[in-house]
């Protein structure tokens, strides 16, 4: 039998991409696929009085059990209630890559879906989006589409350089989709390495600096569609700090770089409505863990680990919410 996300206390994304576009913040699409990511995500955006995306991925899916996914979204709404805050909460598929899989969702809880059609032709991505909306619509669900290619791994399809949107695209692929909003390629992408050295400059502190934003194609797009809602993904800043914690526990991550937050601001305070950050959760869960483990080996207790993994996950958002986003205090 389908579950509808209102019977789970759920909320889709029109009122609050409105809100968010018109305030000139970005409300953040955290990843989870466990309690402890869960936990951190909520706490942080309770405590900082922040709407939140709870994003889930086809491979999250998998790994975590499409039931014990919704029910635990399920959860969040109660959670939230008993921490003290209704703050509205979104339960979205990332990257959704065919009809089926965004089906699935709608009937199963999920307020939101998101269907990448950018790795099909112009016109293939038009029908594919359009069958998602026509359905997802149906069900009072919020669609994602989107148009151009980030660099990286994405849907399990490796790009080796990111296809910026085309801005003369995207009027005429809103009309006939009827998306809701729009994720676009502006020059970030998925994971730790958004940039190779060579692609960066120094600063005069030695570290690597990377090209900025393609702002203008952004400037280019609100121009054709004003105040419609736009999405980022592949948002991570990768945090040095972090990434030298885990060097220095054992860890082999190197050259990583990722979008300065003074560039996830300002997109913030455009149309970027809803910016998608993953990676920099998975540096600093991993970062805590690594240390704990280095600095307690006769321990062997998950919670004990896991748990500084959760706190430092929660700050981490709080931060974002605070001072990246500008969310906080718009729940
Ligand atoms: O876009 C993302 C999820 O859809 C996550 O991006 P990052 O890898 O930069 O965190
Ligand atoms: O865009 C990708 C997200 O970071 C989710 O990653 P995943 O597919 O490994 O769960
Ligand atoms: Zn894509
Ligand atoms: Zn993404």
């Amino acid at each position: 039998m389908a579950v509808s996300y209102k019977d789970l206390g759920l909320t889709n994304t029109k009122e609050m991409f409105a809100k968010a576009v018109e305030g000139g913040y970005a409300v953040p699409a955290y990843n989870f696929n466990n309690l402890e990511q869960m936990q951190a995500i909520l706490q942080a955006c309770v405590e900082t009085k922040s709407p939140v995306i709870l994003q889930v991925s086809s491979g999250a899916r998998k790994y975590a059990n499409a039931t014990l996914l919704r029910n635990m979204a399920r959860g969040a709404v109660e959670y939230v209630k008993e921490l003290g805050c209704e703050i509205p909460i979104v339960l979205h598929l990332d990257h959704g890559d065919t009809f089926e899989l965004c089906k699935d969702c709608i009937d199963n809880g999920f307020s939101s879906v998101m269907i990448d059609g950018s790795h099909h032709s112009y016109e293939e991505n038009v029908a594919l989006t359009k069958q998602v909306v026509e359905y997802a619509h149906a069900h009072g669900v919020s669609v994602e589409g989107e148009l151009g290619v980030l660099a990286g791994v994405e849907d399990d399809v490796v790009a080796e350089e990111s296809t910026y949107t085309r801005p003369e695209e995207v009027e005429d692929f809103v009309k006939r989709t009827g998306v809701d909003s729009l994720a676009i390629s502006i020059g970030t992408s998925h994971g730790a390495h958004k940039f190779t050295p060579e692609q960066c400059t120094k600063n005069e502190d030695g570290v690597l600096v990377p090209p900025p934003l393609k702002f203008d194609i952004l400037e280019e797009i609100e121009k054709r569609i004003p105040g419609f809602p736009i999405v980022l993904h592949g948002s991570s800043s990768v945090p040095m700090d972090q990434v030298e914690v885990i060097n220095a526990n054992g860890g082999d991550l190197k050259a990583a770089v990722g979008i300065p937050e003074d560039q996830l601001r300002k997109a913030a305070s455009s149309a970027v409505c809803k910016i998608n950050i993953d990676s920099d959760g998975r540096l600093a869960m991993t970062a805590a863990i690594r240390k704990t483990m280095n600095d307690n080996p006769a321990e062997f207790d998950p919670r004990k680990y896991l748990g500084p993994a959760r706190d430092s996950l929660k700050e981490l958002y709080k931060h974002k919410n605070e001072n990246v986003l500008g969310s906080a205090g718009k729940a």
